[in-house]
């Protein structure tokens, strides 16, 4: 059975004081039923990880490079991440895609990267409006996950996180037949690739616009194991009641 996930990406937002919103919701979660993450920028990771000690929040990052070290101005390795006490890290988010250029190619040495430092990689994919207009979001999807997913991966070393861009930010949210038949899609994929065991076993996120008021039946669809929250994981009043609708949603075989 999949550990249901409910993750937070604060993205390019927060200084210290945001730290506060962290204490806060690891205050009011207390022990969920299910994984928390929040994923702060860079600048904060250490500061979160001391914050988090002792509570049910785990810390992730929001990219690596792929390489281990070595003259790359203003890049942070995996193992840097995990120095600071991160156990996952976001990769191949379509922000990064779209505003640093990041491949397919090289999101899947950054999640090499990541495992072989011990962190849980988090692999964004999701297509473009003009793409789901056209009728290719499947194929995209496919590409994304061919292209951005090592070969060496387990239920424990990957997540994948299924990002509609048109839905990022925007308050749109496909509907629930549309994330179902994708999240299907992506576990199938996994399954053909992977196998049944590693397929069945890797959890896979929504991310998208999800608030208090939808995340209960977005939870409800099936394949869906958690959410990658991006707006509503800055404050500790909006995530909780996610964090708590996920552990109460219904485990999907
Ligand atoms: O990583 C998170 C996503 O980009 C979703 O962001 P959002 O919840 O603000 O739409």
């Amino acid at each position: 059975m999949r550990r249901k996930l409910a993750a937070g990406n604060w993205k390019m937002n927060g200084t210290g004081a945001a730290l506060a919103e962290l204490e806060a919701l690891a205050q009011t979660i207390g022990t969920p039923g299910c994984d928390v993450l929040i994923c702060p920028p860079a600048t904060l990771l250490h500061r979160a990880a001391r914050a988090a000690q002792g509570s049910a929040i785990a810390i992730g990052g929001q990219d690596c490079h792929a390489a281990a070290s070595g003259a790359h101005t203003g890049d942070v390795s995996a193992a840097m991440l995990a120095d600071t006490g991160a156990s996952h890290v976001i990769l191949g988010h379509s922000e990064r895609r779209a505003d640093h250029g990041e491949t397919d190619a090289q999101v899947r040495l950054k999640a090499q990267a990541a495992i072989a430092a011990g962190l849980t990689a988090i692999v964004c994919v999701g297509e473009t409006l003009a793409q789901r207009d056209a009728g290719d979001t499947l194929a995209v999807i496919g590409a994304q996950l061919a292209g951005s997913v090592p070969d060496a991966v387990t239920g424990a070393t990957l997540v994948i996180a299924y990002e509609p861009v048109w839905a990022i930010g925007t308050g749109k949210v496909p509907t629930l037949a549309q994330i179902g038949e994708v999240h299907g899609f992506i576990r199938a994929q996994l399954t053909d690739r992977f196998g049944m065991q590693t397929g069945a076993a890797v959890r896979l996120l929504y991310g998208g616009s999800v608030k208090p008021a939808n995340a209960g039946e977005i939870f409800a669809v099936g394949d869906v194991d958690g959410a990658l929250v991006g707006g509503a994981s800055l404050k500790a009043a909006d995530f909780a009641p996610i964090v708590a609708a996920l552990a109460a949603s219904r485990a999907h075989p």
